[in-house]
């Protein structure tokens, strides 16, 4: 298949991961005879630098007519001081916004060979597979903000259209899954909340094969740490679904490993891993790429439909988590050029191990 694939790698270790990413799609395509062609746009506070804008117009353009869109993180203390006009976050969320992308899918699992990392011991790691849906063009981060010498505010706001329509994705989500959905709120407080979970449960009757529990927010961060095994499906607004999915990648052992997904209604879609720019870090070649290579493995899934190629992306992946290389937010001391190659080679192993699999099986059948 031929694609057109947008990259906006952006600021801190956003070029680094991206460059990654982009290498093991390039992998792919050479295995499976596919064309990715790329087109690279400034996001964040690099296009603040060259343009002003955080979102310059033929990113955004480019955006909206590519198959795909695959980011790497945006800000940094470089475009940190709340007096700037601007600020690179902006950008993010005006492209969320503008590709209509309203369903966040952060999907955890903690590796085996990872545990030891984790805050929790293996007992309760063990068959951990969340998959986060958190809404994304809505709430806190979109509202109208004010702010005078003494005061500030953010709007939090929420349609019932907006949490219908990312709540169904949820329960069609579960479905094909373990058919069970934790919806998240602060419905004893918050007058959205209690729109949320009204919203929640109307649409749970249209699931009746679907089991739906409703979780308060505080205690959800504290069951996540006591529990985690017990969630398949997670459904949340905007500002909980970013906090608690920072703090699920904990479990995972790094923030560096998770991925996401961001999708509307057509098959276009943002992907991008869950970390920020990692500015402690960035320039130093030692960011863990394994997050932005599992979003372009979703890429491969979501938005073009290759289902096998996304599987084999997550099976390299798997493979060098278990053998090595690792970079050092996971143990290791291997850099973002190291695992990168290694995915690869285990990719290749992948197929070719597919392939003598295939032919052997052709020769006996
Ligand atoms: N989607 C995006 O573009 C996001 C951007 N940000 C921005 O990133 C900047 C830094 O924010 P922070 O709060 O420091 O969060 P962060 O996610 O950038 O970093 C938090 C910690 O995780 C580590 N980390 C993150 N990604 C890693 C990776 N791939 N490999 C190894 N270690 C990794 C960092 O070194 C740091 O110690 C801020 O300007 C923030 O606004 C934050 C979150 C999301
Ligand atoms: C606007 C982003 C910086 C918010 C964020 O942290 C995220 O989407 O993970
Ligand atoms: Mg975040």
């Amino acid at each position: 298949m031929k694609a057109r694939i947008v990259t906006l790698p952006g600021d801190g270790v956003g070029p680094e991961v991206t460059a990654a990413a982009v290498a093991v799609l390039d992998a792919v395509a050479a295995h499976y005879d596919h064309t990715f062609d790329y087109e690279q746009h400034l996001i964040g506070g690099c296009a603040i630098d060259a343009t002003g804008e955080p979102l310059p117009a033929d990113a955004l353009a480019a955006c909206k007519s590519a198959d795909a869109v695959l980011l790497g993180a945006v800000g940094g203390p470089k475009w940190s001081d709340p007096s700037a006009p601007v600020r690179p976050e902006q950008g993010l969320l005006a492209l969320r916004a503008a590709l209509g992308v309203y369903a966040n899918l952060r999907p955890l699992q903690v590796h085996p060979a990872l545990t030891a990392l984790s805050p929790l011991k293996d007992d309760k790691l063990r068959n951990v597979d969340v998959l986060f849906v958190r809404e994304l063009t809505g709430g806190a981060y979109f509202g109208a903000k004010t702010r005078t010498v003494d005061t500030a505010t953010d709007e939090c706001k929420y349609t019932v259209v907006e949490v219908e329509r990312v709540v169904r994705r949820a329960f069609e989500l579960a479905r094909g899954r373990r058919h069970k959905v934790t919806s998240v709120d602060k419905a004893n407080v918050l007058e959205t909340s209690r729109l949320w979970r009204s919203t929640v449960q109307r649409i749970a009757a249209d699931y009746p094969d679907v089991k739906l529990e409703h979780q308060l927010v505080d205690s959800m961060a504290m069951l996540l740490l006591t529990q985690p095994a017990s969630y398949d499906v997670v459904v949340t607004e905007n500002l909980f679904g970013d906090i608690l999915t920072d703090e699920a990648a904990a479990l995972a052992g790094s923030l560096g490993l998770l991925p996401s997904a961001s999708l509307g209604e057509g098959a276009r879609g943002l992907y991008e891993p869950i970390h920020g720019s990692a500015p402690d870090i960035a320039g130093k070649g030692v960011a863990n790429p394994v997050g932005a290579i599992l979003s372009a493995a979703m890429l491969l899934r979501h938005s073009l439909g290759l289902e096998e190629e996304a599987g084999a992306v997550e099976a390299a992946v798997e493979h060098v988590l278990e053998h090595g290389p690792r970079s050092r937010d996971i143990g290791g001391d291997a850099g973002t050029a190291a695992i990168r190659e290694a995915v690869v080679a285990a990719l290749d192993e992948h197929v070719a191990n597919s392939e003598a699999f295939f032919s052997g099986a052709r020769a006996c059948g």
